[in-house]
């Protein structure tokens, strides 16, 4: 006598036994549906399972047909292998992470410019308005660089890349930006900062070869460090918003790679980067944006009325520390996971050298913009900020000849003209 189960799964290999001979047949029919209630109740049930199963296929193909949609296939390989291409003697092949970014489209085209391959990547999310990261990457596009669109947390697209192209360096920019908007939606910071560059990390460590990492920490940091100017030496583990206890953390994960797996690291701590092509949620593009509208612009003061100040830096030299930092990382020294000897393990600040007060950069912002701002002073609420940022930038001088030259009335002067033309004004009215 078959078993219940041999009975509702009939087909298993081994287990039906096939009997041939018809009145054998109707035998083991007759034995299986014994009335007609019975087959009626058993012909439903066969009819509902091969309808659930016809759904989930559906279901699965619909899925695989919206990741192949966005990469994969021989005509998307092709494409990555182009973009990664080499175009001068002892070149390298960059995959860029965050390339439809502020920093991460000048550097890409920087690289690219000089004969090095780029491929990049980004999940062009609407942190700010994600038309201006589409315009960077159309930029990018036009020098035969292609962006993909993804996120750092996808492994199988990671690896996928690594797959197509051995690259040598992977300078990632990717993250989650801003001071303040951590208080806003902290998860964010976890979800790009934290979790997707170990994502990284775990492809770059398993790549054979191993790429050299370039990464975007920050100035903040520094945190409530009051040592001036601020020094790579200095204390680190007083950081005062989510965003910059991200960007510390990622320092330390990185330092936990370098380690284990022997991944040349350099980190890079940004200080306060302006220019053309910038991010909208940045003071100096979003006084712009209200001055020009007639909105009346906030600006923070610290304790004691004392004005804040940044060391607002200017894409043209951040561009060129990233470059440095590129061509003097060393390489990994691991491949497949295992680590063969100690890689470098660096950490650079990446600033002008020379603050300025927020009320100062209103002032030129106005000269430029040849437009009075409607200002509204108020104290620093506890958001995040830091009362200053200063940058000694010695280390990296001596590293690779780290020198800005841009100061922030030229460097302003450019931004305003980018941001006119770009925004549909007339430059000419500009100074
Ligand atoms: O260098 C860094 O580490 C950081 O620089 C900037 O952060 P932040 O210096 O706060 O730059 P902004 O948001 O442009 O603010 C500049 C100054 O303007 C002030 N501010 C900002 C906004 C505002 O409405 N009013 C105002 O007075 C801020 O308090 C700050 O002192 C970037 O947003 C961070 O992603 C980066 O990591």
């Amino acid at each position: 006598m078959p078993s219940l189960e041999d009975e509702l799964f009939p087909s298993t290999p081994g287990k039906f036994k096939i009997d041939r001979g018809h009145t054998n047949m109707n035998r083991q029919f007759q034995r299986c549906f014994a009335s007609t209630s019975t087959m009626f109740l058993w012909a439903l049930f066969l009819i509902a399972l091969t309808a659930s199963y016809l759904s989930f296929q559906s279901f699965v193909d619909s899925g695989n047909r919206y990741i192949t949609a966005s990469w994969g296939g021989i005509q998307w390989e092709k494409q990555i292998r182009n973009s990664a291409h080499i175009q001068r003697p002892a070149g390298m092949s960059v995959l860029v992470t965050g390339a439809a970014g502020f920093v991460g489209s000048h550097v890409s085209l920087a690289l690219k410019k000089r004969g090095d391959g780029v491929v990049g990547l980004d999940n062009f999310n609407n942190y700010y308005d994600p038309s201006l990261k589409k315009a960077r990457e159309s930029l990018l596009n036009r020098q035969g660089i292609v962006v993909v669109e993804g996120d750092l947390n996808d492994a199988a697209l990671l690896a996928k890349l690594f797959d197509v192209v051995a690259f040598t360096h992977v300078l990632h920019l990717a993250a989650q930006a801003g001071v303040r908007y951590a208080m806003e939606n902290p998860g964010s910071y976890v979800h790009s900062n934290v979790a997707g560059l170990v994502s990284l990390l775990e492809i770059c460590k398993s790549a054979d070869p191993q790429p050299a990492i370039v990464w975007a920490s920050s100035s903040s940091v520094y945190g409530l460090n009051e040592n001036a100017p601020f020094s790579e030496s200095d204390r680190t583990d007083r950081p005062a918003s989510l965003y910059a206890a991200t960007k510390k953390a990622g320092e330390e994960i990185t330092h936990t790679y370098n380690h284990i797996y022997g991944l040349s690291i350099t980190g890079l701590r940004f200080f306060t980067v302006y220019g053309p092509w910038g991010r909208p949620d940045m003071a100096y593009f979003s006084f712009t944006r209200n001055i020009l509208q007639g909105k009346t612009i906030t600006i923070y003061r610290g304790k004691n009325k004392a004005d804040l100040a940044r060391d607002f830096t200017y894409i043209d030299d951040i561009v060129k520390g990233c470059l440095g930092s590129l061509d003097t990382s060393g390489e990994s020294t691991g491949s497949g996971g295992k680590k063969r000897g100690p890689a470098p393990y660096r950490n650079f600040n990446l600033g002008n050298t020379s603050p300025v007060k927020v009320p100062t950069l209103v002032n030129i912002l106005e000269k430029h913009l040849r437009m009075k701002a409607k200002r509204k002073i108020v104290e620093m609420p506890g958001n995040g900020d830091v009362p200053f940022t200063h940058a000694n930038i010695s280390l990296a001088q001596r590293e690779f000849g780290y020198k800005p030259t841009t100061d922030l009335q030229t460097g302003l002067k450019k931004f305003v003209r980018w941001y006119l033309s770009y925004y549909g004004y007339n430059p000419k009215d500009v100074q």
